[in-house]
């Protein structure tokens, strides 16, 4: 049977590990942190990102990232989106080339706008072809206790989609293919940005009305900017779409809508993000949104003004109003 390498040791990348160990595959976490690793070993446990989840026996953890690869033919990475361009670049001069790149993190790159498997091949092209990406509504504490979970692998290659989708499907955690890896990572990228949104309007006391029309929008904010990037809008209408925008703008698991709760509490987001003490990917990423709303010519009023909360020292009172008060509109466009 073929090895898996795991790289990140927090909540994602604990559970992936899990799931393929506990399919057979010897797997190999990689933790930044040795002490981390040898908590890891030592423990069965990883009390800091998912604690009350068992570690199976199959699966050894280090710091020492070429040892964590050596002879792994399946190369997951679930390292936050700020972090992939600095461990692709170790990754380079030491990949073997039949090994197959899979990511999962869920992010876009500010700066340079890019999504994570363009970061990946920009640093590593010789992998052009065996890249694929791991996304839709699946909470790490979920999946770690194996409750029946659904998910999308993409890749440009069919062949590739498929080898990964049997790597990681099992009776508990079902998986698609899709071939459309700029929807696929887009869903999943600005999902983020609606959730932090729906969490400043819980924290703000506000219903479920509420929280229905910033999905529904916010779903139509992500279709539109994604189709502009060259995703295909039906891709939007699936699990990395709709999908993870429904678990991630609901659960009480998402740091992104807890994050938001707070915000709308009055809580300032320096604090929010050290008391976290795990990645709040919507708030770099709600960065690059704006940068893309701006590249595209593509308005996003919602995420425009969880920018303007986050960033410009808008209050989330104030927001709403903007929202509420624009130019009346048809609901309709052609984006799907
Ligand atoms: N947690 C989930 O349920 C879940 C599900 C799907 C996707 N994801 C995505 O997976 C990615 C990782 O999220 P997570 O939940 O595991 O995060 P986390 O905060 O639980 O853990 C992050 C881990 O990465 C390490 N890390 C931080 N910066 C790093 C860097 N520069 N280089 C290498 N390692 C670094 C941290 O030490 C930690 O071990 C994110 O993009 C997230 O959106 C998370
Ligand atoms: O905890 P969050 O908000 O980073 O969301 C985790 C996953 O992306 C949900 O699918």
């Amino acid at each position: 049977m073929n090895k898996v390498a795991v790289l990140g040791s927090g909540s994602w990348g604990t559970a992936l590990a899990i799931t393929l160990a506990k399919k057979g595959y010897d797997t190999n976490i990689w933790a930044r942190r040795s002490s981390l690793a040898q908590e890891l070993n030592e423990n069965k446990e990883n009390k800091q990102y998912l604690p009350g989840v068992v570690i199976p026996n199959n699966i050894y953890s280090s710091a020492d990232l070429e040892k964590v690869i050596h002879k792994a033919k399946y190369i997951v990475m679930s390292i936050p989106t700020h972090g992939i361009r600095e461990v692709a670049l170790q990754l380079k001069n030491i990949i073997k080339p039949d090994s197959i790149l899979i990511n999962t993190s869920k992010g876009i790159e500010p700066g340079t706008l890019m999504l994570q498997h363009e970061v990946i091949e920009e640093e590593i092209p010789e992998m052009y072809e065996r890249i694929a990406l791991l996304s839709g509504p699946s909470h790490a504490e979920e999946v770690g206790k194996e409750l029946p979970t659904a998910v999308v692998v993409a890749s440009r290659i069919s062949e590739v989609a498929t080898e990964i989708q049997d790597l990681f499907i099992s009776p508990k955690f079902r998986v698609y293919t899709n071939l459309d890896v700029i929807g696929v990572e887009v869903g999943g990228a600005l999902k983020n940005v609606i959730a932090l949104a729906t969490g400043i309007a819980d924290g703000l006391g506000f219903g479920d009305n509420t929280k229905a029309a910033i999905i529904t929008r916010g779903l139509t904010e992500i279709a539109r900017i994604g189709k502009k990037m060259g995703a295909n809008d039906l891709t939007f209408a699936g699990l990395t779409g709709i999908g993870d925008l429904v678990v991630t703008c609901n659960s009480m698991h998402s740091r992104n809508r807890r994050a938001g709760i707070a915000i709308g509490q009055g809580k300032k987001l320096d604090t929010i993000l050290a008391e976290m003490g795990m990645v709040v990917e919507g708030v770099r990423t709600c960065k690059a949104t704006m940068e893309l709303s701006k590249k595209y010519d593509v308005e996003l009023p919602i995420s425009k003004e969880v920018y303007n909360v986050l960033f410009e020292g808008v209050t989330p009172e104030k927001a709403v109003v903007n929202l509420m008060t624009r130019l009346k509109t048809h609901e309709v466009e052609s984006v799907f």
